[in-house]
């Protein structure tokens, strides 16, 4: 199934995803994705309970290579460089490619050395420079208010929508391009859901932003644009809104006005 959408001349193709299928051993997860994400939008991923989205999202930064039975192919050309086939280093993708997981996993280790920790893996700063970058993360990640005079605690002392903010100030602060975000907010209350969509929105000033969401109105509220998926299948993308009020495929109709399943 080829889903694959010209984008309006203004957005430029960040990822160019081309006939990926994926397999956990025989089981054939992503069956033929065609998709082409723009730069600095945000893209999100809608689609029922094991229809592949946090799989093609892990795909992006060869997060699967951990696991020897599982195996991707097609090619995912991030600036007309095909990760898949790339001799670099995986730390090398991982440093463009940053990603956020479902629940918050601050490293146990003081709020400031959270952030740290990271950039020091791939940038050696002086002190003054290293200090300057974790306000700028935290401050990226609206976080650094509640935090600033408490650098030295534990980033697990913390609330939950907090230390996901940690998080992303985490992943932000290596200076990824793109940023993954695999439902980040489904361990939070609203106020630090409504906090994370704020920041979302701010971040695509910066970053190709990807998020999978099962909350149909979060996609609808944060992203430019969605990409709706069922069974291993891209059936639908396109602009969010457009997806959401004259979806072409009856498929996407169904699941987006609940008549699905
Ligand atoms: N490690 C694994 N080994 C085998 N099969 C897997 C593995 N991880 C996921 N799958 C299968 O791949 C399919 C896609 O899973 P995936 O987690 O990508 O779906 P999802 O859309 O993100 O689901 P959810 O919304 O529930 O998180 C499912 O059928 C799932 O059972």
């Amino acid at each position: 199934m080829d889903t694959r959408v010209d984008l309006p001349t203004t957005e430029r193709v960040k990822i160019a995803v081309r006939d990926l299928n994926f397999y956990y051993g025989s089981f054939h997860a992503l069956k033929h994705i065609n998709l082409d994400i723009p730069e600095r939008k945000v893209t999100a991923f809608i689609g029922p309970s094991g229809c592949g989205k946090s799989t093609l999202l892990r795909t992006f930064n060869r997060m699967f290579e951990l696991y020897p039975e599982q195996r991707a192919e097609g090619s995912i050309s991030v600036d007309g460089e095909d990760i898949l086939k790339s001799k670099r280093d995986v730390t090398l993708i991982r440093a463009k490619i940053g990603m956020v997981f479902q629940k918050p996993t601050p490293f146990p280790m003081s709020i400031y050395d959270n952030i740290a920790f990271g950039v020091r893996l791939f940038e050696t700063l002086p002190r003054v420079e290293m200090d300057e970058r974790v306000e700028w993360a935290l401050k990226k990640a609206a976080l650094w208010g509640e935090v600033k005079d408490k650098l030295d605690q534990s980033g697990a002392s913390l609330s939950g929508g907090q230390q996901q903010r940690l998080c992303i100030a985490r992943g932000i602060a290596i200076k990824p391009e793109v940023l993954l975000l695999d439902e980040p907010c489904s361990a939070l209350d609203p106020i630090s859901t409504g906090k994370i969509e704020e920041l979302i929105h701010e971040l695509k000033a910066d970053y190709t932003v990807m998020i999978v969401t099962h909350n149909m109105q979060q996609a609808a509220r944060c992203s430019d644009y969605t990409a709706y998926m069922y069974l291993g299948d891209l059936v639908e993308f396109g602009p969010t809104s457009e997806l959401f009020m004259k979806p072409k495929k009856k498929d996407t109709e169904d699941y987006i006005t609940g008549r699905f399943g």
